[in-house]
C-alpha cells in the first residue's frame, strides 16, 4: 500500500487558548491565527476581562496582533457570581461563553468564585442558561494535586442536572473518570488538549523535572491517557479540541517556582497529524479538530485549508519577540509532519 504522504485540515479550530496580551500577544497571536481559523480565547489576563469595553478593546487588540482575515477570535468573560440578566443580555452576542474559574486553582484565578455552591451560583447561571451563553469551567479542587480533576465530576454532575438547558464544557479534561461522564449528560461536552494525549506524570517529573510540560491539570496515569487518547481518535462528538496552549516568559517557567501552562499552538496541528496517522485514524482528525466543536458552539467560519506533508519539522528551540522568549512543547525535537501550505 502507498503510504500517504500528504493530509489536510479545513478550518482547525483551538477551543481553549491564552493569547495573553502586550509583546507576549504580538508574539504567540500570529502563531495561532496563521494556521486556525478561530480560538477560543481564555479570559484570565491581570485583571481579568469582566467588563464590556475590557471585551472589546482586548478583542481589538488580539485583531491587531493577529493575521485576522481568517481568523475568528472567539472572546469570553471572567466568570463572576454578580453578572445580571441585563449585563449578560447585552454582551451575549460577543462572547461564545463565559469561563469560570475556582478561586486560586491556576494561574490568575484569584478573583475567580470562592464557592461551587448551586445556590449562590444559581442567579447568573440561569441567567446563562436562558440567554443560550456557554459556561466554560475549569474543574478542578484544591484537594491532592492528582485528584482535584476527579473531585470536581460531582460539581459537574449537579450543575447538568440543576441547568439542564445550560451547555457546560469542561475544560482541558485529563482524567478517565471525566471521558466517563461525557456520556451520562446530554448537557455536558468536553476540551482536551494536545498534551494530555502524549504525556502523563511521569513526563513531567519521573525524571529529571520538565518545567516546559508543568501545567494546570497536571497530566495524570496512563490509563488515563489512554482513554482521552481513544475517545480523540474516535473522535468522540462530545469532545472538542483545545490546546490550552499557555505561554509564560521562559525565565518564569525555568525558575524556582515555575509558572503552569504548556506552549503548543505552533506545533499543534503538526504533531496531532503524526499522532492520528500513528493510530490509523486520520479520518477523524478534521472532527476532532473542527468539525465537533462547530456543530458544538454553531460556528460558521471561513474556509481555511492547512495541507501537511509528511516531512521532517524540526520544532525551534524557541519563539522570540522584543524581550519575550517562549519555550515550545518538543523544542529541537523532531515531528514527522510539516506544514505545506495555507488556503
Ligand atoms: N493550563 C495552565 O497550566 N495554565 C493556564 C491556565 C489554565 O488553563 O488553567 C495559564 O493561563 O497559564
Ligand atoms: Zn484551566
Ligand atoms: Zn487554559
Amino acid at each position: 500500500m502507498e503510504e500517504i504522504s500528504t493530509f489536510e485540515i479545513h478550518e482547525p479550530l483551538d477551543m481553549h487558548l491564552h493569547l495573553r496580551d502586550g509583546d507576549m500577544l504580538s508574539l504567540v497571536g500570529p502563531l495561532t491565527s496563521q494556521t486556525f481559523s478561530g480560538a477560543l480565547i481564555m479570559p484570565n489576563l491581570v485583571p481579568p476581562i469582566t467588563t464590556k469595553e475590557a471585551l472589546l478593546a482586548y478583542k481589538e487588540r488580539i485583531n491587531e496582533a493577529c493575521y485576522k482575515d481568517k481568523f475568528e477570535p472567539l472572546v469570553t468573560l471572567f466568570f463572576k457570581n454578580d453578572y445580571t440578566y441585563e449585563f449578560l443580555n447585552d454582551i451575549k452576542d460577543q462572547i461564545i461563553g463565559i469561563k469560570l474559574y475556582p478561586a486560586g486553582v491556576t494561574t490568575n484565578s484569584e478573583t475567580g468564585v470562592s464557592s461551587m455552591d448551586i445556590e449562590v451560583l444559581r442567579p447568573t447561571l440561569e441567567s446563562m442558561s436562558k440567554l443560550g451563553i456557554p459556561l466554560c469551567i475549569h474543574g478542578e479542587t484544591n484537594g491532592f494535586v492528582m485528584d482535584r480533576e476527579k473531585e470536581f465530576m460531582p460539581i459537574y454532575e449537579s450543575l447538568a442536572v440543576a441547568f439542564p438547558k445550560l451547555k457546560i464544557i469542561m475544560e482541558h479534561i485529563t482524567t478517565k473518570d471525566a471521558i466517563e461522564l461525557l456520556d451520562k449528560y446530554d448537557n455536558l461536552y468536553a476540551t482536551v488538549t494536545m498534551h494530555h494525549l502524549l504525556i502523563t506524570l511521569d513526563d513531567v517529573a519521573g525524571g529529571m523535572l520538565k518545567p516546559h510540560l508543568f501545567c494546570k491539570p497536571i497530566a495524570k496515569r496512563p490509563e488515563d491517557r489512554t482513554a482521552l487518547l481513544s475517545a480523540a481518535l474516535k473522535a468522540h462528538p462530545k469532545l472538542m479540541f483545545g490546546s490550552d496552549s499557555a505561554p509564560h516568559p521562559k525565565h518564569k517557567k525555568e525558575s524556582c517556582g515555575c509558572a503552569a501552562g504548556v506552549f503548543t499552538s505552533p506545533i499543534a496541528l503538526q504533531v496531532l497529524t503524526q499522532l492520528f496517522e500513528k493510530h490509523g485514524c486520520l479520518d477523524n482528525l478534521n472532527k476532532f479538530i473542527s468539525l465537533n466543536a462547530q456543530k458544538i458552539y454553531n460556528l460558521n467560519l471561513a474556509k481555511k485549508t492547512i495541507k501537511l506533508i509528511k516531512k521532517d519539522f524540526v520544532v525551534p528551540t524557541a519563539y522570540e519577540y522584543k524581550n519575550e522568549s517562549v519555550i515550545p512543547m518538543y523544542a529541537g525535537e523532531i515531528i514527522s509532519w510539516s506544514i505545506m501550505s495555507i488556503n
